[in-house]
């Protein structure tokens, strides 16, 4: 699969503060991107890298496998659509004024602006001024806007924030659809559970680190999830093992962080040599939303 967007080490520092820290990104051709990670993290400084908004301190970024430069950039970005903070679109003017606006000056056909607007499912709300429209209404008028110039690439930062359920879902569905049309789409949150479900790959970050990049299996495979342990002597047995693993002890069961299956027979091993019986050894259950708490609380992968 190539990668729409590829990046080698890339680095952005403010003084002697590294906010986005030797980032190595790849995203598939066809995907939709969930670029995940707390307040804070980076993806909004890393999103303008990409749209050469924000100049790297170092580093490379690819998008359609070229080189983004200063030579090359108008040329990549005419593929590019993007919403970055917050929506475009001047609140003094209607929506179809705005729309008209921004096909001036991009020089749009009418039936490219026509099928955006119907894209966002707009097109009954285009006579009111965008000071009045709702948030939701706003998000869609910016995301009709990025989508004109039928984009291979849409890059969205944040397009949930602040929105209700409802509006939330629409984003969703909406990105869903273009993505079903082929346009890759890059999207990012704070809040897995905000595009969990509608992203097909995923990219973390930590405090401008790459935790994790890959498929939502891949995600849990990489998570070790906790080991519950249930035994005869749970209190002799968590004395004998805490010294060696990270364990608790929670009511009769032993749970024990970041075990690989053989730390697990190594343990289990200990138990039985102490006379301690060993009924029953699970793997935790875990949501994504564990993981990526585990992942961005501890840093680790
Ligand atoms: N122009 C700037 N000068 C100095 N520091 C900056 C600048 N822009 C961003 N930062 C810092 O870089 C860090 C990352 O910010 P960024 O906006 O990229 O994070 P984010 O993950 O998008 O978070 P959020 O969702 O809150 O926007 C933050 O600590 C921020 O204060």
């Amino acid at each position: 699969m190539s990668s729409i967007v590829a990046t080698t080490d890339l680095t952005k520092r403010y003084g002697s503060t590294t906010v986005v820290d030797g980032l190595d990104l790849a995203v598939p051709e066809g995907s939709v991107y969930g670029f995940l990670g707390p307040n804070g993290s980076g993806k909004s400084t890393t999103m303008k890298m990409l749209l050469s908004l924000v100049q790297p301190t170092s580093g490379e970024v690819l998008l359609m496998e070229r080189p983004m430069n200063r030579a090359t950039r108008r040329g990549l970005l005419a593929h590019v659509g993007s919403l970055i903070e917050a929506p475009p679109g001047y609140g003094h003017l209607t929506g179809r004024e705005n729309l008209r606006l921004a096909q001036r000056l991009l020089g749009l056909s009418e039936r490219q602006v026509d099928q955006a607007v119907r894209t966002v499912r707009l097109q009954d709300h285009l006579d009111k001024k965008v000071r009045n429209y709702s948030l939701g209404m706003k998000q869609r008028l910016g995301i009709a806007l990025a989508l004109a110039r039928e984009p291979r690439l849409l890059i969205l930062d944040e397009p949930t924030n602040g929105l209700d359920p409802a509006g939330i879902e629409e984003i969703r569905e909406l990105m869903r659809r273009l993505a079903s049309r082929g346009t890759t789409i890059m999207v990012s949150s704070h809040l897995l559970g905000e595009i969990d479900k509608t992203a097909t790959f995923l990219g973390i970050l930590s405090q401008g680190r790459l935790i994790f990049q890959g498929s939502r299996a891949d995600l849990f495979q990489a998570a070790t999830p906790d080991v519950v342990l249930r035994c005869s002597d749970p209190p002799a047995a968590h004395r004998l093992l805490a010294a060696r693993v990270p364990s608790t002890l929670t009511g009769q069961e032993l749970h024990l962080a970041g075990l690989g299956d053989h730390h697990v027979a190594a343990c289990v091993d200990t138990l039985v040599s102490h006379r301690i019986g060993v009924f029953d050894v699970r793997r935790r259950e875990q949501s994504l939303e564990d993981v990526f708490r585990d992942l961005t609380a501890g840093g680790r992968l």
